[in-house]
């Protein structure tokens, strides 16, 4: 029987791409992350999608992509942090993964970013943390209402937010 996808869902920062590499390292299952097929689908950076074509066309890109990377698969898939925006996505996540949302205190996702937000266009204005609160006001009730299993990163190494998950996962499993 084939596994159902697992995907991570959280705020910009909170670790998923580097957890689903290591997580579908773990379990053996392929990894996909939403932004690279969108990348690879536009054959344009995230950054040049949201400075030619704007938020509105990478959104439209990054629901195509949902869509089509859910179908028949057991990956563990990295979305990113405005996946849950959409209703139509929040509905194809939950009847298709196990979502599994990482949350990270503000502090800790602006230091890991520290030197990335250049790949990240939402973070170019002036004041990141303000925009990182800004988004997290709309977006964590969309997080919490998608999600099946929250973990906690801050504070915690990429192995140990991934041991995490397997134990979370398993308990998920154990009482479906
Ligand atoms: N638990 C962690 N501890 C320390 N650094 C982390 C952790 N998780 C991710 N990182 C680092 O933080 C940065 C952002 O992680 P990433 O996985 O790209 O986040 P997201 O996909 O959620 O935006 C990367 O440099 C990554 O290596
Ligand atoms: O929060 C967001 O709206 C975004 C998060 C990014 O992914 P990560 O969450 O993986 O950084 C990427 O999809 C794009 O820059 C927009
Ligand atoms: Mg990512």
């Amino acid at each position: 029987m084939q596994h159902r996808p697992i995907a991570f869902i959280g705020p910009m920062g909170s670790g998923k791409s580097r957890v689903a590499e290591q997580l579908a390292r773990r379990l053996d299952r392929p990894c996909l992350d939403l932004d690279t097929e969108v990348e690879q689908r536009a054959r344009q950076s995230i950054a040049t999608i949201f400075a030619s074509a704007g938020e509105t066309r990478f959104r439209e890109l990054e629901c195509a992509a949902l869509r089509d990377v859910l179908v028949d698969t057991s990956a563990v898939i990295a979305t990113g942090g405005g996946v849950v925006l959409a209703e139509r996505n929040r509905d194809l996540l939950k009847k298709h993964a196990i979502v599994v949302w990482l949350q990270a205190d503000l502090p800790t996702r602006l230091e890991r970013m520290r030197d990335e937000r250049a790949q990240r266009p939402l973070l170019h204005g002036d004041d990141p943390a303000a925009t990182l609160a800004k988004l997290d006001a709309i977006r964590t009730p969309l997080y919490r209402e998608t999600a099946d299993i929250m973990v906690e990163t801050s504070g915690l190494n990429v192995d140990e937010v991934t041991d995490q998950v397997v134990m979370m996962l398993q308990q998920h499993e154990a009482a479906a």
